[in-house]
Order: structure tokens, then sequence, then C-alpha cells
């Protein structure tokens, strides 16, 4: 049975009485009613401690946004798997569409990201889609399709199986144009019959993969139902309780 997850990328928001209050609201709300998938977020690494403290009975994972390439040193800035470890995080984004396009991430960066987290035993949310340029070009398929093969192929069927993959079209992040449950679907059913592929469908068939993109209340349930998809990666709508609620409860 495929993990069911609901995550939430809060990106660069919220100051720390904010960040807490939210982690509060969050630990009531899942200490209060019966959820039927995973609650992960992700908020600024400023606070993963002070999620790991309130979270202290690991109600919710705690991810950061992004982690090193490398395993330590003079790399001003960033966060290494070993200190995720440290610190009992769950794991980590890897290959957000915003590192790729601000940052100038690949996926091979990404293939070395989520191997170093597999070795420190965190689980890597490898985030991939296509912009709207290739959607345009009819390109997205063979994007997808790449970025995968790139960032994931040389794991193993046993590491493989670990893997959370985010599949989130450029064109939806941030823009209200979320993407039709039939558009996920044809996405999400591709990634999986790749992985088969390779791995096998039985292997594929273990691989949590979420949609993300303008995910809100009113349209969590019906993306959600889609065969080949397996929770959501929300951005906006992670940051208030009242919305982030409503879409964990679309697996009612
Ligand atoms: O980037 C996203 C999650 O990582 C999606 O953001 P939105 O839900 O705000 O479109």
């Amino acid at each position: 049975m495929r993990r069911k997850i609901v995550a939430g990328n809060w990106k660069m928001n919220k100051n720390v009485i904010d960040a807490q209050q939210l982690m509060i609201q969050l630990l009531s709300y899942k200490n209060n009613h019966a959820t039927n998938c995973e609650v992960w977020i992700a908020p600024p690494s400023l606070y993963l401690m002070m999620a790991k403290d309130i979270f202290e009975k690991d109600e919710i994972g705690v991810f950061s946004q992004d982690m090193s390439e490398h395993e330590s040193g003079a790399y001003t800035g960033e966060i290494s798997a070993d200190m995720l470890e440290s610190i009992d995080a769950t794991g980590s984004l890897i290959g957000h569409s915003e590192r790729r396009q601000y940052h100038g991430e690949t996926d091979s960066h990404c293939n070395r990201k989520v191997k170093l987290a597999l070795d420190k035993g965190l689980i890597p949310i490898y985030c991939n889609g296509e912009t709207l340029e290739q959607r345009k070009a009819g390109q997205h398929l063979e994007v997808v399709k790449n970025q995968t093969e790139v960032a994931l192929f040389t794991l193993s069927a046993e590491e493989i199986k670990k893997v959370v993959i985010a599949y989130e079209p450029v064109w939806a992040i941030g823009t209200g144009e979320t993407a039709t449950p039939e558009q996920a679907q044809e996405i999400h059913a591709h990634i999986r019959s790749i992985i088969a592929a390779k791995y096998g469908q039985e292997v594929a068939d273990e691989v949590s993969i979420l949609y993300g993109g303008s995910v809100k209340p009113d349209n969590a349930k019906e993306i959600f139902s889609q065969p080949d998809i397996d929770g959501g990666l929300i951005g906006g709508a992670a940051l208030k309780l009242e919305d982030f609620s409503k879409i964990i409860e679309a697996f009612n």
C-alpha cells in the first residue's frame, strides 16, 4: 500500500512567532482529528529544530526545503544531510522548481542529493515538472521522463522505493492555474510506467507520487482521487490551518 501524504512547503514565509503558532495549531489539529494520510511540513530551515520540539512524538513529518549535494565543507549557507539527520529531520525537498529557476539546480545535482539523503536515512521528496513552454511544445512527457531518469535511475530498487516524487508543473505553481485531474494523472501514470519499465511494476507500485501546483481545498479531493496520485505538495494553501486541514480531509 502506497503512502498517502499531504506535505506543506512553506517556502520563505512566516517569522518565528507565526511559524510557532501554525505548528502548534497543526499539532492540535492532528491530535484531535483522525487523518487518512501522513502530514508533513517543510518550514524554513531556521525553524526545523523548533518543529522537532513541537512535534516531539513525530505526529507530523519535518522536512527541509533543500539540502546540499556535498557531505560537509566550505559551502556557505548550505545544509547537509548529516545536519538534518543529527536533528532527526524526516527528510528534505530536493529539486524544487524554484531552486532550479533561481539557483541553477539540475537533475544531476538532484541525483547526488537524493543519494546523500537516502544514505543518511532521510526521505527525499524529489520534485520535477515541465515549464509552460515545454508543455505548449508537447514536450512534457519527454521532459519528465528525462528528469526522473537522470535524478533517480542510479538508485537500487530498494532505494527508489524510499523516494517520494512530487510532480509540480511549473506553470501551475503559485498561479492558481491547477493542472486538471486528468493532466496530473497522465504524468503520474507516465512516471510510474517508466519506473516500472526499469525496476518492475511491483517496485513502481510502491513509490508515492504527489501532485503540486495550486492545490486548494476545493480541488484537492478530485485530484487525490486519481489512481496514480498519492497526495499533494502544497504551497500557499499550507500557510493557513483552515486551508491545509481541508486539503488533508480530502482523503477522508
Ligand atoms: O510549489 C509548490 C509546492 O512545493 C506549490 O505551490 P502552490 O500550492 O502555492 O501552487
